[in-house]
């Protein structure tokens, strides 16, 4: 017999007794539907998986918020199609990966009509789904409408449909693991799947989330209400376990009591990612549950100091660090904070005489000028920003939304704070002012060859009585160079170029020593006393990996910073792994992961290493920077992290990409030498902070320099180099970290404008490959990143066996699934306690499991639904009987009260009634009365006249009448 054209709704389809019969590729839709015999053709699209908590992957089955609609069709669809068999049992089988599952038998009687439904519909559900990238770069979400060879139809989330090369797609991670906080959750580690979690997070302004080890923290720009104590404590007590910088640092400071171990919080990000705010939480952790005494407070202080004199605007940071940090924070036996020191690398001295346009120098010369009293202004001869020439450049004065002068004054109560006298201060910004000055002073040529003269204008006469010197001998210093030749001193007249340079060393270099001076200050403020027990944490605030458009010497140093710490990074994650690894009996050596050896040797290597060529070129003094750059590539060509470019450029592999660097200025950068007249113009200051910046300046020195003036013109050479200094510190910062446990933190700037809600797909896709993360999604993906105990994974997975497993122990459970679904050998292994899995396994055990349980689902919910049904009619039935019986029961009620109000009706009626005619019959009976006495009075009287007993008394006649 044919049969009836579909005609019902769809929910009818619901509850057909349905297996399907997945054909395409992976998590492909592409089914034939059998229904009654019937071949139709349509697409299955599975449903959610049930359970709403994504950090639950313990979700029931059989829990009743599985997604409505899951198999449809569409005759002639050419998205592909269903197969509907009837009667058979719900089994699933996956013919790419060869996975069975089984489902219950049907539960419902067939139903005999259906309709096929509009596929469009599926589009905009969220299932199915792959990653594509668009021609913007950008990844897309979109829904998988076919697959045929190695092609894919796609439907967009505008609505658009798109055909694109099976291959270029990337799996999404199924619906539970939306939002997951820890990346390492994902069944698929891949860039969209990162970035589209990050994003999914950041929309709840959830800025934390973990990756494996490491918190990455997106940038709120805004404020959150994630931080107070309220939150300090409930992580104290452990009762929020959301990522969280509060938690990270919480488990520093428990593993330093439990392992007797330092710690270390290595903050690391672009520039406005947020780093300097993110260590300002972790102290502010520390200070709250390390407290005793007020030297937390001291330490907190310490911030507002160091951003007045390293922070600056910059075109991507309004309060950009120009210097990196570690503070180590120490702890007494009691578990208090005893101490802090603070150590700085590599300030940014260059921003001191000139900066770019829209940004500026240091905060604290326009807080200075903003702030300072009438008094300190005219003893400093202060002026406005726009008078200074090294502040006036840039053409940025102020920034939008902050008070300089307010800052002042937080400064000038902050270093009161940390003990630094009236006296010092004054001292410090009569530097500052000093160092303001310098810009100001002009030259005159003064012959023909350009040699100049250093004005006696305003600005040498001021700059001379801040610091205390001799003009003349100012004047010198910055026109004149002394050299030796053989027994002779000769003076040497400075060139334009070479007097501006002069200058502006001097100025930059008292700067850097006013910083380094301060910070020593604070060291000194914050000294670890006799409580110290050696037990400390550090937060590193260190500037992230950067790759511009032009990249120079700043950018080499910052990221030869980040390959070596890369390189801890990567040694750590492994040792990590390699415990947990040999604690569960796993076999680690085959886990492998890229090592940025080659790279940090490329820098490091003597003497054909990178930073020993410049420093060979940087003492030459025919050095040029082509000369470098044309050295380079004659010594590194073959290196594999080395690329030769044009002109005088170079790149290098860097571990988060590859870098293209100008050597245009790099040897004077990595130079960076006062001449020795300008350090011994400052040590002969009666100030006593310009002598003491000269003795250190002096004592930098590799060889102790004697005497300048017995010195030829080489001694500057003597200096450290820029880089080599650079390289030392980070050196003994490595070893420090060594001995410390680190806790890593990257943070996420989400876009380039500085605002909160904008997430940039393809700005946080470059940090994330900068700053490594995806470097340990790509590390986890080459080890056993998903971890799951045996009792876990059998309770998960246990319910698709096929042989009864009831009382078999989590262990052969566990076993015996992995067999039942051919997972490769190689792509697992059984620990003691755990199973590890390589990527992507438990997606493909985590499919399978939630189209069993959607095809269980699906019949539960249509058994359900006809028991309701059925229950329902019962129901009905039921209620029609109560209420008619409780119809019946009123009617009774009613009518047993009107009864009873009847009858009290008739009593009363009869007892009015009686009285009525009682009284109408004593009426009528005292008037016979009357009527007789009347009478009997007046026969009486009849008689009496009668008879003529007149003298008989009238009562005795009455009486006689009355009686007789
Ligand atoms: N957790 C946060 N909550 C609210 N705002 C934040 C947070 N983190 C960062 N910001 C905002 O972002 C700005 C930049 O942050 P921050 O100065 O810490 O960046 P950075 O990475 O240290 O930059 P740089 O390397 O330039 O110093 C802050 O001034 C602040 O406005």
């Amino acid at each position: 017999m044919e049969k009836p054209p579909p005609t019902a709704s769809f929910q009818s389809i619901k509850s057909l007794p349905v297996s399907f019969r997945y054909a395409g590729t992976g998590s492909s839709s592409e089914a034939e539907i059998h229904y009654n015999g019937v071949t139709r053709n349509g697409v299955v699209m599975p449903s959610n998986a049930p359970g709403g908590d994504n950090n639950d992957l313990q979700s029931e089955i059989g829990s009743d918020d599985s997604q409505s609609s899951s198999v449809r069709g569409i005759d002639d669809s050419p998205y592909g199609k269903v197969e509907l068999i009837e009667d058979e049992g719900v089994s699933t089988e996956d013919e790419d990966t060869g996975i069975t599952g089984y489902t219950p038998a049907p539960l419902l009687p067939t139903r005999t009509e259906y309709k096929w439904e509009d596929t469009s519909a599926y589009a905009a559900k969220k299932k199915h789904q792959s990653w594509v990238q668009l021609s913007n770069g950008d990844w897309e979400l979109a829904t998988i409408l076919t697959t045929s060879g190695t092609e894919t139809l796609l439907s967009l989330p505008e609505g658009k449909v798109i055909r694109v090369n099976t291959e270029s797609l990337l799996p999404a991670n199924p619906d539970i693991l939306d939002g997951v906080d820890d990346l390492m959750q994902l069944s698929y580690l891949s860039e969209p799947s990162v970035l589209y979690n990050l994003r999914h997070r950041y929309e709840q302004n959830l800025i934390y989330t973990k990756a494996g080890p490491v918190l990455v923290a997106v940038n709120p720009f805004k404020e959150v209400s994630l931080y107070g104590s309220d939150y300090i404590q409930a992580y104290r007590r452990k009762s929020i376990g959301s990522p969280h910088v509060y938690a990270i640092t919480d488990t520093a400071i428990r593993e330093m009591i439990r392992d007797e171990v330092n710690q270390s919080i290595i903050i690391s990000g672009e520039s406005g990612a947020g780093k300097t705010e993110t260590a300002k939480i972790a102290m502010q952790y520390l200070a709250a549950l390390g407290g005793g005494g007020g030297i937390e407070y001291e330490i907190l202080k310490t911030n507002p100091i160091l951003e007045a004199f390293g922070n600056a605007r910059t075109s991507r940071n309004d309060n950009s660090s120009r210097f990196g940090k570690l503070i180590e924070i120490h702890f007494s036996e009691t578990g208090k904070i005893c101490g802090a020191n603070i150590q700085t690398f590599l300030l940014e001295k260059s921003r001191v005489v000139q900066c770019v346009k829209g940004e500026r120098s240091y905060h604290i010369f326009y807080q200075l000028c903003a702030g300072a009293s009438p008094e300190l202004r005219e003893k400093l001869r202060l002026k406005s920003v726009a008078e200074y020439n090294y502040l006036r450049h840039s053409g940025c004065y102020s920034i939008n939304g902050v008070d300089d002068a307010e800052h002042f004054r937080i400064v000038l109560e902050a270093l009161d704070t940390v003990h630094i006298s009236k006296e010092d201060q004054e001292n410090v910004f009569a530097m500052l002012s000093a160092v303001l000055w310098f810009g100001n002073i002009s030259f005159t040529v003064i012959d023909n060859e350009n040699h100049v003269e250093a004005d006696l204008n305003e600005g040498l006469s001021t700059v001379a009585e801040l610091i205390r010197c001799d003009v003349a001998a100012l004047q010198s210093a910055l026109s004149t160079r002394k050299m030796k030749v053989g027994n002779d001193t000769i003076v040497q007249k400075l060139t334009l170029p070479q007097a501006i340079d002069a200058r502006d060393a001097l100025a930059k270099s008292i700067y850097a020593c006013l910083f380094e001076w301060l910070v020593g200050q604070i060291n000194k403020a914050l000294i670890v006393g006799k409580r110290r027990t050696g037990r400390s944490i550090s937060i590193l605030d260190i500037y992230g990996f950067e790759s511009f458009e032009r990249n120079s010497f700043e950018q080499f140093c910052i990221n030869f910073a980040n390959e070596r710490l890369q390189q801890h990074f990567n040694r750590h994650l492994f040792k990590l792994e390699q415990e947990e690894y040999i604690n569960d009996g796993i076999d680690w050596a085959r886990v492998e992961f890229d090592d940025n050896h080659e790279c940090l040797n490329l820098f490091e290597k003597k003497p054909l290493g990178l930073i020993s060529l410049l420093d060979e070129e940087s003492t030459f003094p025919n050095g040029t920077d082509l000369s470098f750059a044309n050295k380079l590539k004659q010594h590194l060509k073959s290196n594999y992290c080395f690329k030769a470019e044009r002109g005088q450029a170079f790149s290098v592999r860097h571990f988060a990409g590859e870098v293209t660097y100008n050597t245009a200025g790099f040897l004077e950068k990595n130079r960076d030498f006062l001449h020795l007249d300008s350090i011994e113009l400052l040590a002969s200051c009666t100030c006593h902070l310009p002598q003491i910046f000269a003795a250190s300046m002096l004592t930098q020195s590799e060889k102790p320099v004697v005497g300048p003036l017995h010195k030829s013109g080489g001694a500057e050479s003597q200096r450290l180099s820029v880089i080599t200094k650079f390289k030392g510190e980070l050196f003994q910062l490595m070893q420090r970290l060594e001995t410390t446990t680190p806790h890593f933190i990257r943070c996420i700037k989400p876009n380039s404008v500085q605002s909160p809600g904008v997430y940039e797909q393809g700005l946080v896709l470059q940090q994330l490959r900068c700053c490594g993360v995806l470097e340990v999604v790509r590390i986890s993906r080459s080890g056993f990143p998903t971890r799951m105990t045996h009792q876990k994974f059998a309770r998960r997975y246990g319910f698709l066996l096929l042989e009864n497993a009831a009382n078999q122990d989590p262990l052969s459970v566990s076993v015996a699934i992995l067999h039942q679904f051919n997972i490769l050998p190689e792509m697992y292994q059984v620990g003691y306690t755990k199973l590890f899995f390589r990527t992507g396994q438990i997606g493909v055990l985590e499919d399978t499991r939630n189209r069993t349980l959607h095809g269980i689902l699906r019949l539960q919910s249509c058994f359900r639904g006809y028991k309701s049904r059925s229950l329902l009619k019962e129901l009905k039935r039921g209620i029609a009987t109560i209420q008619s019986f409780i119809r019946g029961e009123n009617a009774r009620k009613e009518f047993a009260v009107l009864l009873q109000k009847h009858r009290a009706a008739v009593v009363i009626q009869k007892h009015i009634k009686g009285r009525i005619v009682k009284k109408r019959y004593m009426n009528s009976y005292h008037a016979s009365l009357v009527v007789q006495s009347v009478i009997r009075g007046w026969l009486v009287r009849r008689c009496s006249g009668n008879i003529g007993l007149l003298n008989f008394g009238g009562r005795k006649v009455h009486n006689l009448f009355h009686y007789g």
